[in-house]
């Protein structure tokens, strides 16, 4: 969507996967869906470095809301839950140069069974938000079916834009008609949304998050050439720094993110985060990958017999990023390749591992060998070529 926003595909923290629709805030008061929390994340976001890494977004997600609407027939947060009101926490976020995120579902109930919007209800759900303050919609599409979604979402879109703020729109509308053509226009969805939920909803395993990136890499001919600056495909969350992944795994989540330029929202606890997961979520290198600014969506090269996959990313100047992943469940397996087997120009590379900060230089035919741990993965970031210099004669 060509509203100015997501030029880079949007970070920032999402309750949804660590927090679900817990409200019983009497028994939970810490992990309840309430204004506490919110602001709570948002001290963390611009405390502990994640804001000046590009983690601005704190983005509500379902459960917030009152079940009845006001009196003027407009969406209401929970009273108790959030006190202060949604434009009061709004502030709270701003006041920390961070961006509030809500969510509303285009059908007659959220998910978690809240009130929906209707379809005559969406101008006013639209201004509502903008009048609250909020930077960005998750739009879902529970509770729904698919002409209310088709004549829905494009109308959403129109309806933020005409409230004169800026809000970064999310649909959920593509996970809810298969994810792929003929169901699903990615042409329409780049012109109408900024992001997009293209398939099921991640949870706190790496079964789940290896389903979720293999869906995507299976169909990367189909969803990679709709992203770009302003339209993302979005595989969910980042559920590093939870109770399912292993240290490798972990990375391995985020350096299949960073190839998918995928929005990197976590969903985890940053008041108790691990230092190891916190290395891995503010790793900058991979950060820089993630949010190069040609936005180009990468995908998978190869996947060998031993187990080992090779994804592949290109960046701005040329550069671009190497993923090995090892499928394998035995020991780290010690994959030899070069850049020309890779489909590499002709040249000298130097090359980056993103976790060691090793430095390496090959020539495109020389064979390197990279050692990838079960579960894991190498990442690389591959300067551009230096190309060799014909040889002088005398
Ligand atoms: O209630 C909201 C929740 C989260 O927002 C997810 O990110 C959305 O994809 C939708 N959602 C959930 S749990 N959706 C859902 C998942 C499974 C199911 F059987 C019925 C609904």
């Amino acid at each position: 969507l060509d509203n100015g926003l997501t030029r880079t595909p949007p970070m920032g923290w999402l309750a949804w996967e660590r927090y679900r629709c817990g409200i019983d805030c009497e028994r939970d008061p810490k992990n309840c869906i309430s204004e506490k929390l919110f602001k709570d994340m948002a001290d963390r976001l611009s405390e502990d470095g994640w804001r000046e890494l590009g983690y601005v977004y704190v983005n509500i997600d379902d459960c917030w809301s009152s079940m009845e609407r006001d009196e003027r027939g407009r969406l209401q947060a929970d009273p108790k839950r959030f006190p202060g009101g949604i434009a009061n926490l709004a502030r709270y976020v701003h006041d920390r140069g961070l961006k509030l995120g809500i969510y509303g579902d285009m059908g007659t109930h959220t998910c978690g069974g809240y009130p929906g919007t209707n379809l005559d209800q969406i101008e006013t759900d639209a201004q509502t938000f903008a009048d609250w303050g909020v930077d960005m919609l998750k739009f879902d599409g529970c509770y729904s079916n698919e002409s209310v979604q088709a004549e829905g979402y494009p109308r959403m879109s129109k309806a933020l834009n005409a409230t004169g703020r800026r809000i970064a729109y999310s649909c959920s509308w593509p996970a809810y008609r298969g994810g792929l053509p003929p169901q699903v226009n990615y042409t329409q969805l780049g012109e109408i949304c900024n992001l997009w939920r293209n398939y099921g909803d991640i949870q706190d395993s790496w079964d789940s998050v290896l389903g979720v990136s293999d869906w995507f890499f299976k169909n990367q001919d189909v969803v990679g050439p709709a992203a770009g600056p302003g339209k993302w495909n979005d595989p969910d969350m980042l559920i590093i720094g939870d109770f399912g992944l292993s240290t490798d795994q972990s990375r391995s989540q985020m350096a299949l993110w960073a190839i998918m330029a995928a929005p990197l929202f976590m969903s985890n606890d940053l008041r108790t985060i691990s230092s190891g997961a916190r290395a891995i979520l503010q790793n900058k290198a991979i950060l820089s990958i993630s949010q190069d600014p040609m936005g180009v969506q990468g995908k998978r090269l190869l996947q060998e017999k031993s187990g080992i996959d090779v994804y592949w990313r290109p960046l701005s100047d040329n550069g671009s990023a190497l993923v090995f992943f090892s499928r394998r469940s035995d020991m780290p397996y010690r994959y030899q390749i070069s850049l020309s087997k890779l489909d590499y120009t002709t040249g000298i590379y130097k090359m980056y591992e993103v976790f060691t900060g090793k430095v390496g230089t090959v020539e495109d035919t020389s064979e390197f060998t990279v050692s990838v741990d079960p579960s894991g993965v190498v990442m690389l970031y591959v300067f551009p070529p230096v190309k060799r210099h014909r040889q002088f004669h005398a």
